[in-house]
């Protein structure tokens, strides 16, 4: 099959881990004779340094004219004292309004062999397996207006939503949990929040129509709590923007590192973006170190949910589980024995067990 990809490296280890995963997919193409093209773009601080904007016209024109897109980050120091519309951020949350990405699915497994990499106790994260399903395109982090007053004396964020933009995600998920262990925590802050009490009573409107689905609502201060107390007691957590940004880098815990948690990000019809759950990580950018795990796990979620590459996908996973087992772990994973190694390395034993 044919299929073009884009590429969006942005910024930090973005450029390192991008390598790692068009390494994964060009063995990939070869060994089931594919053929994946690659163009690349600007997005981030890297786009604010060479076109003045986080997110130029040619990088959306690409994106819309691709099969799938991957991400690396955006972000960094460099650019942290920016205006808020020259943030590297903003082309980031710029692309997935202007492809309408509202469904971001961030699976969380924990390998048996980097249990110790955990600071939780084994038995208790021993076989995490969840899926959280994070509403991307509305909340926070889009509502308007979100400024400082003339006298810089006080703030506003706005958090809006319609039904329809919390149906369809919450639809998702219920149809997500299909798919696995038909159990399903919606999270939210109902006892506080007009947003939440619509997303409760969406939630209870759809649970008829998903007779199979067992479903819970959780306060979003409890469920941080049971994500590292109890994370087996999830499936998958549907919940909106904010509270899945923050809830999915919790869950990383389970997993040993931030740097292993990949995540899709998708449109009612259209074009899929594929990005690790983690940001630039400056304090490690350029030394060759980063974990690419994360990265490379997104391919193969690209493959799965985009290309139908079943078969590919569960390819790369294998490999990537193959060479944990084979005990190499990059620096961010504290486990107690094993061989230590690079981003390069870590792709090169991967690419081994394809
Ligand atoms: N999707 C994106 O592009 C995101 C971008 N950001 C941006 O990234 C920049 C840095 O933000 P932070 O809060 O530091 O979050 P971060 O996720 O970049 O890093 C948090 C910690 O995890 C480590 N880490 C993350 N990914 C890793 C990997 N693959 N391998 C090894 N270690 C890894 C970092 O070294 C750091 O210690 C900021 O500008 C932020 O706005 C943050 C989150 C998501
Ligand atoms: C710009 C941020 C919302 C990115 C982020 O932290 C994320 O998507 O996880
Ligand atoms: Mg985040």
């Amino acid at each position: 099959m044919k299929k073009d990809i884009l590429l969006l490296p942005g910024d930090g280890i973005g450029p390192e881990i991008i390598d790692s995963a068009v390494a994964i997919l060009e063995a990939i193409a070869k060994k089931f004779k594919h053929e994946f093209t690659f163009k690349q773009h600007l997005i981030g601080g890297a786009a604010i340094d060479a076109a003045s904007t986080p997110l130029p016209t040619e990088t959306i024109a690409a994106a819309k004219k691709v099969d799938a897109v991957l991400l690396g980050a955006v972000g960094g120091p460099k650019w942290d004292q920016n205006p808020s519309h020259l943030r590297p951020e903003r082309g980031l949350l710029a692309i997935r309004k202007a492809l309408d990405l509202y469904a971001n699915l961030r699976p969380v497994k924990g390998f048996e062999h980097l249990l110790d990499a955990s600071p939780l106790k084994p038995d208790i994260i021993n076989g995490s397996d969840l899926l959280i399903v994070r509403e991307l395109t509305g909340g926070l982090y889009f509502g308007e207006p979100s400024q400082r007053s003339k006298d810089g004396q006080s703030v506003v964020d706005t958090l809006t939503y319609t039904r329809y933009e919390m149906e369809r995600i919450i639809k998702k998920a219920f149809e997500s949990a299909q798919l696995r262990k038909q159990k399903l925590t919606s999270v939210d802050k109902a006892n506080v929040l007009e947003s939440s009490k619509l997303w409760r009573e969406i939630v209870d409107q759809q649970k008829p129509f998903y007779p199979d689905v067992e479903v819970n609502h959780m306060l979003v201060d409890a469920a941080a709590m049971k994500l590292i107390t109890e994370p087996n007691s999830f499936d998958v957590i549907v919940t909106e923007n904010m509270f899945g940004d923050i809830l999915s880098d919790e869950a990383s815990v389970l997993t040993g590192s931030l740097g292993m948690l990949p995540s899709a990000s998708l449109a009612e019809n259209g074009i899929g973006l594929y990005e690790p759950a983690h940001g630039s990580a400056p304090d490690i950018a350029g030394q060759g170190i980063a974990n690419p795990i994360a990265m490379i796990l997104s391919a193969a979620m690209m493959l799965r949910y985009s290309f139908k590459m079943d078969t590919e996908a569960s390819n790369i996973e294998q490999a990537v589980e193959a060479t944990i087992n084979n005990g190499y772990y990059t620096a961010d994973l504290k486990v107690k024995t094993g061989s230590l190694v690079t981003t390069k390395e870590m792709t090169n034993n991967i690419l081994r067990n394809i």
